[in-house]
């Protein structure tokens, strides 16, 4: 669990953060968005104390960050970000290993370790542990910064604009990955970008900065639905809104069960536009659903377009 109870921080005359409070549930996919200079890689850093709060306080597990030890901390955290910071002078296999090393791990448990986080990560040219950062493409290397902060099973990872300068298929894989990984972990991710459809992608819950406060928190949904105020609804979209909702919400709540259809089926996990997509794709106005192989019902274009999407 993170806390950030009443924290504020000024740079200068600038408030920065101006009186926030949040709590982040253990297990949650929790993303900051907003645009620059909103606050977010701030408030962030707050986090693993590469900055100090001027007032209020942040609780890890409950605890106040200023009283651990401020090194137990960052170890305990994972923390990836978009220049990724690999160190160009060890191979990938190092790099992912540095904070296991640094805990003392036994080289046998750090082999299996690097070696599962490397199949998991999808990093897999072969012999790529034993290269150096700078012979990957940019987004092998921002898989290894994951990989590296994912290393120790930290409980909190923070991540800041981690796939920010990579091409969009790249960053959808990536987005991909991750997302499974922290369903199957159940680690506390708080992750900072400032792009919308990459936000309602990854999020259990959103919170939308701007001007260094949070001006709505709640569900990609909540947030589309429910804009708190024209800033929030302007932000998330105005019109647009009705696409990005497509993009959140999954085939298995909008079928019709155990209704029948033909053509190429579609997982119940699948989003709506995914099933948009198929359906122009295929030239078909309803498709089968199915669920871990077994068909379950039919998804209808005329159903996507009464709610208005
Ligand atoms: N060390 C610092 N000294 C002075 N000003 C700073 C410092 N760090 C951040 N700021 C300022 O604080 C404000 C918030 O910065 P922050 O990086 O948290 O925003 P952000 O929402 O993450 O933006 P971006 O998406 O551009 O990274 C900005 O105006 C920034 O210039």
């Amino acid at each position: 669990m993170i806390e950030f109870e009443h924290v504020c921080k000024r740079f200068g005359d600038r408030v920065v953060i101006d009186d926030l409070s949040l709590r982040i549930d253990d297990g949650e996919f929790f993303v900051l968005v907003g645009p620059s200079g909103s606050g977010k890689s701030t408030l962030l850093r707050m986090v693993n104390r590469l900055v100090p709060v001027d007032a209020g306080s942040v609780r890890v597990g409950g605890e106040d960050v200023l009283s651990l030890d401020v090194e137990t901390l960052r170890r305990g955290i994972g923390y990836a970000i978009q220049s990724v910071g690999l160190f160009p002078h060890r191979t990938v296999a190092e790099n992912i290993a540095t904070v296991p090393r640094l805990l003392r791990w036994p080289e046998e448990r750090i082999r299996e370790r690097v070696d599962e986080l490397i199949d998991l990560l999808r990093l897999d040219d072969p012999g790529i542990g034993a290269r150096y950062p700078s012979t990957l493409s940019g987004g092998q290397q921002q898989r290894v910064g994951v990989a590296r902060a994912l290393a120790a099973r930290p409980r909190i990872v923070l991540m800041d604009e981690p796939f920010g300068a990579l091409d969009p298929l790249t960053r959808e894989s990536l987005q991909a990955s991750l997302k499974a990984i922290q369903r199957d972990t159940g680690t506390t991710i708080l992750f900072v970008t400032h792009d919308m459809d990459e936000a309602f992608g990854l999020a259990d819950r959103v919170g939308l900065m701007l001007g260094g406060r949070l001006a709505q928190v709640g569900t990609p949904l909540d947030l589309l639905r429910h804009p708190m105020d024209e800033r929030v609804s302007d932000f998330v979209g105005g019109t647009r809104a009705r696409l990005r909702e497509l993009a959140v919400r999954r085939v298995r709540d909008s079928m019709r069960a155990g209704e029948h259809a033909d053509g190429e089926p579609l997982d119940a996990d699948a989003t709506l536009q995914d099933a948009l997509g198929a359906m122009l794709a295929q030239g078909r106005e309803r498709l089968p659903v199915h669920e871990q192989g077994r068909a379950v019902g039919a998804i209808v274009l005329g159903d996507l377009v009464a709610r208005g999407a």
